[in-house]
């Protein structure tokens, strides 16, 4: 059996029942639940920090939104923040802003999130480009320098099937343009991938091995300080996508030694459409590692314009063009509202919600034919929850003409994100009991 990162076990309701007595097999039963459920949750309050997302003026008003891992909803600070912005530091500090906050931005806003989401002590998280783009940086700067350190013999990249398309495509890109070779894991389906499947990949050839924290479309979490140290004990690097975590997980980077790491900023952390991603460096790497794209603004001294590129100090180096200081806005209102709640609440509710989506499919659209995707325990589960049926595709774009807003994953999986901060029981509620109608 895999070991996974130590959770504490929360208590398991019977199969078909949540919380304790409820009777989940009738849609009355899992509206009550969801009600009971609501009115414990310590976190209910914080939805009315949000932009509401059922004002008319939005088309169909969305009654239950269940995608917060793919678009996190606003919050409302985020709108102030903005308009000052737009009057204040842009308006009228115009360029001298730049110089005032502006240039320092992504590196306190990286240390902030890094203390609060990331356990990260600051100098290693930079916030910058997109996931994507900071992917391609740090993975190209770690194939790089293992090939280097290793006299050639390091060129393998270890990466899993399902990981998201972005990096398997990166990746091979990577592989095509360093001479580096990929390595394909296949996560088990019953597992995700585990610490014996790096284990087997790893060798004195392995360079990096980049996976998900939580996988996007099944919520395996991946035991992330097992697999880290298996990695280090190849000699090898290790690099986690943490969009699917960040915000919603308790991560400990610095705590399991993690080398490097990437993830988006407008799935839990509200950052909103196209926010900039983040990326870490553990502090004992980054005079080691070289990005491939030399921009000004990773030079040493930015303002010189001198002839040559000269790689700044720390997170630095990382950084190539202008950051995104709109798209910063909501990120740090997210995190000044995780710092408030504690991100082990946060997490907390994100199982809970899970544990209510896995007894309430159990009882009342297991008979439909709807499976449970994503694991069942929730120490093993990130914040979403796929569910299966033949008929997902069609359900979805019901649900979605309704205002039901769920996602859709090939081949046929319905994913329920819950994003603990804005999302209720009863928004889940909503959406089950309409399959439940539209299956029955
Ligand atoms: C796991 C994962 N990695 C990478 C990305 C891609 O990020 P971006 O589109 O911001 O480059 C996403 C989501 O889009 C994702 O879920
Ligand atoms: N990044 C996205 C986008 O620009 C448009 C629509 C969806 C997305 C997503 O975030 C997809 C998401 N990463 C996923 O896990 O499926």
């Amino acid at each position: 059996m895999t070991s996974r990162t130590p959770e504490p076990a929360i208590e398991r309701a019977p199969s078909g029942t949540h919380p304790a007595g409820a009777d989940l097999t009738t849609a009355d039963g899992v509206r009550d639940a969801a009600a009971a459920l609501d009115a414990a949750d310590a976190l209910a309050g914080c939805r009315d920090l949000f932009v509401p997302a059922d004002a008319p003026a939005a088309g169909v008003p969305v009654t239950a939104y269940l995608d917060g891992n793919s678009l996190g909803r606003p919050l409302r600070a985020t709108e102030a923040r903005l308009h000052d912005l737009v009057r204040g530091a842009w308006g009228t500090g115009l360029i001298r802003s730049w110089d005032d906050q502006w240039m320092a931005l992504p590196y306190r806003l990286g240390d902030r999130l890094g203390a609060v989401c990331l356990g990260a002590a600051a100098g290693q998280t930079v916030i910058g480009d997109s996931t994507t783009v900071m992917l391609y940086k740090l993975l190209h700067a770690a194939l790089t320098r293992q090939r280097t350190a290793s006299d050639g013999r390091r060129v393998e990249l270890v990466l899993d099937r399902e990981n998201f398309p972005t990096d398997r495509y990166v990746a091979a890109t990577l592989a095509d343009a360093l001479g580096a070779e990929l390595v394909w894991i296949d996560p088990d389906p019953a597992a995700g991938v585990t610490v014996e499947q790096v284990r087997a990949a790893v060798g004195d050839r392995t360079a990096v091995v980049l996976l998900s924290h939580v996988a996007y479309k099944s919520a395996w979490l991946a035991d992330l300080p097992a697999i880290t140290a298996a990695v280090h004990d190849a000699g090898a690097l290790v690099l986690w996508d943490l969009c699917h975590s960040a915000g919603v997980v308790e991560e400990d980077l610095d705590e399991h030694d993690v080398d490097l790491a990437v993830g988006c900023s407008y799935k839990f952390l509200n950052g909103g459409p196209g926010a900039p991603a983040f990326g870490y460096v553990a502090a004992r790497l980054q005079r080691e590692l070289t990005s491939p794209i030399t921009g000004w603004m990773g030079h040493a001294e930015p303002f010189t314009m001198g002839p040559d590129y000269a790689a700044g100090h720390g997170m630095r180096r990382f950084v190539s063009g202008t950051p995104a200081v709109l798209g910063m806005a909501g990120i740090e209102d997210a995190v000044d509202l995780i710092d408030d709640v504690g991100l082990a609440a946060v997490r907390a509710k994100a199982r809970s919600l899970g544990e209510f989506v896995v007894a309430a499919v159990d009882g009342l659209l297991s008979r439909h034919g709807v499976r449970v995707v994503s694991p069942r325990d929730p120490a093993l589960r990130g914040a979403h929850v796929t569910i299966g049926h033949p008929r997902s595709r069609d359900l979805y774009r019901q649900l979605w003409g309704e205002g039901i807003v769920p996602d859709f994953r090939e081949p046929d999986g319905i994913r329920l994100g819950l994003a603990p901060l804005s999302t209720s029981y009863a928004e889940v509620a909503v959406a089950l009991t309409r399959i439940d109608e539209l299956l029955g």
